[in-house]
């Protein structure tokens, strides 16, 4: 049908835009290739631990958290460049409060990542 076939069309070309989005925060941005990295890693470590189902959707969470708030830190760094290139005290807390938006992420999945592999890695290790 004509309206299923828009539909499909519509949700597909916005997929693209969204992984455009994708594509020019891991081009453009190191923090965005830093978060990509450890979480690659996260996933390793959490198949090598062999961690538990609750934990695997924690982690998830967390990583999802953290790769958003970037994107979103990332957004209005450039939103901000564009409309107001010159600088202001009032565009310069905007982009402290969302660089603020990823460290109090980035500081909760540290926390959680700990949590949950600090003592599998430490009875791998010592026991
Ligand atoms: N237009 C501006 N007016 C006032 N202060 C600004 C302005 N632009 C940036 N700043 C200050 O400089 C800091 C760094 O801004 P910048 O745009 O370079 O982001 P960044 O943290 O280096 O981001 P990234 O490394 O992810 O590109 C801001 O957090 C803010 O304190």
């Amino acid at each position: 049908m004509a309206s299923d076939y828009q539909e499909i069309k519509k949700k597909r070309v916005g997929i693209c835009y969204a992984w455009n989005g994708l594509k020019y925060a891991l081009k453009n941005e190191i923090n965005m290739r830093v978060h990509l990295m450890m979480t690659l890693l996260v996933i390793m470590l959490g198949i090598f631990l062999s961690v538990s189902f609750i934990e695997w959707v924690l982690l998830l969470l967390t990583i999802g958290l953290v790769l958003t708030a970037e994107l979103f830190n990332t957004a209005v760094e450039l939103l901000l460049d564009y409309l107001a290139p010159e600088r202001h005290p009032i565009a310069g807390i905007i982009k402290d409060l969302t660089a603020g938006g990823v460290l109090v992420a980035s500081m909760m999945a540290a926390a959680i990542g700990l949590i949950i592999f600090l003592p599998k890695l430490i009875a791998v290790i010592f026991l």
